[in-house]
């Protein structure tokens, strides 16, 4: 589903690049933890999936495609397979929980009666039902995230990317978050997450991709955060 063949990418301006030759392979349905101290290359690594960035050398392949050779005009349908959630929710503030959702369909030009399903349908996934005439500063920060995971996920993307989706959030609510991933992952989507969060990925116990100075230095199946050599 993604993957990376001897991929570096130097930013602009710097010597040392922010990935360095890093080869992965995540199949269809995986759940992956990107972890690494700060400036290891996580966002780096996430931002090629989605074509933020095209990188210095190497291959990046999503969905069997070589994305950095797509023409541009390609690039917004090949994005639509791949749902986003952030640590900081991004969510619009000035419309509701209904709105928010309903908008991540809009913009792909889909009916409103696929929205008049989906939308409660999808709310109801993430534990929101009832909630849709909110705004967003009337939910916790808990609530705000499962919003943001209904709006990436609303579309039904072969794979949700999250960057630190628990970084605002306290223990006990990013269990909740977690266990919402895990049920997405559970429909086949493939997940992939970067994560300083020792705690959560100790306790799933998923593939553990560790990055080091944009070198990858472990890949193990069903792994912790701090690796014991
Ligand atoms: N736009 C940019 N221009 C120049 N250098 C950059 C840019 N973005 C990131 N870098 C550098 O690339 C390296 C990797 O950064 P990256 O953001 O991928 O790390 P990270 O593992 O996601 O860190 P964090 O955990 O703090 O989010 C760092 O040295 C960083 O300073």
């Amino acid at each position: 589903m993604i993957r990376f063949e001897k991929v570096v990418k130097t930013y602009a301006g710097q010597v040392a690049p922010a990935l360095d030759q890093v080869s992965v392979d995540v199949e269809k349905g995986e759940f992956v933890f990107l972890v690494g101290t700060s400036g290891s290359g996580k966002s780096t690594f996430l931002r090629l999936v989605l074509r933020e960035y095209r990188p210095t050398a190497g291959r990046v392949y999503v969905a069997g495609k070589e994305i950095n050779r797509l023409a541009s005009w390609k690039v917004p349908r090949m994005r639509r397979q791949i749902g986003t959630v952030f640590q900081d929710f991004r969510l619009l503030n000035n419309k509701t929980v209904n709105e928010n959702v309903a908008f991540a369909l809009q913009v792909i030009g889909r009916s409103r009666t696929e929205i008049r399903r989906l939308v409660p349908e999808t709310l109801e996934l993430v534990g929101l039902e009832g909630k849709g005439d909110r705004l967003p500063d009337e939910l916790s920060g808990g609530e705000q995230q499962r919003v943001a995971i209904a709006r990436a996920f609303v579309n039904r993307p072969q794979i949700l990317i999250a960057d630190e989706p628990t970084g605002n959030l306290d223990p006990s609510t990013s269990v909740g978050i977690m266990k919402l991933l895990d049920r997405i992952n559970r429909t086949g989507t493939t997940v992939l997450m970067a994560t300083h969060d020792a705690g959560i990925v100790d306790q799933m116990r998923k593939r553990v991709i560790e990055l080091d100075h944009g070198r990858v230095v472990r890949d193990q199946a069903q792994g912790v955060y701090g690796f014991q050599h």
